[in-house]
């Protein structure tokens, strides 16, 4: 692999990550709501149901040598999305 095929792909990623972000961005647009749906009616964080469901119907989109993969990566990205919503909660405790 040449020098410029290596910068071509690198470029390409972060044309994904630049898509990926924007794509993000909507996501946690989502789980701010359900951040304040969750401290209005007094539910838990953390839903281990409805995060086995949205891990396997990730992993039913792909082929079988990237099931794992596609399932570590929903997990950090609900990890990252619990610890917005706890702010978004603090944020609300703070003016009550
Ligand atoms: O759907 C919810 O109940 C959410 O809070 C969103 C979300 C997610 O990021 O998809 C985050 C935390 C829960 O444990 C489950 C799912």
């Amino acid at each position: 692999m040449s020098e410029l095929d290596l910068s071509e792909i690198r470029e390409e990623i972060d044309r994904i990550d630049r898509q990926m972000i924007a794509l993000f961005q909507k996501r946690l647009d989502c789980v701010c709501d359900v951040a304040r749906y969750k401290h209005a009616n007094g539910l838990p964080i953390f839903d281990e149901t409805r995060e086995k469901a949205v891990i396997a119907k990730r992993q039913a989109q792909v082929e079988p040598e990237i099931k794992a993969a596609v399932g570590q990566f929903m997990q950090a990205v609900m990890d990252t999305c619990k610890l917005v919503e706890a702010d978004v909660i603090d944020q609300l405790e703070k003016f009550h």
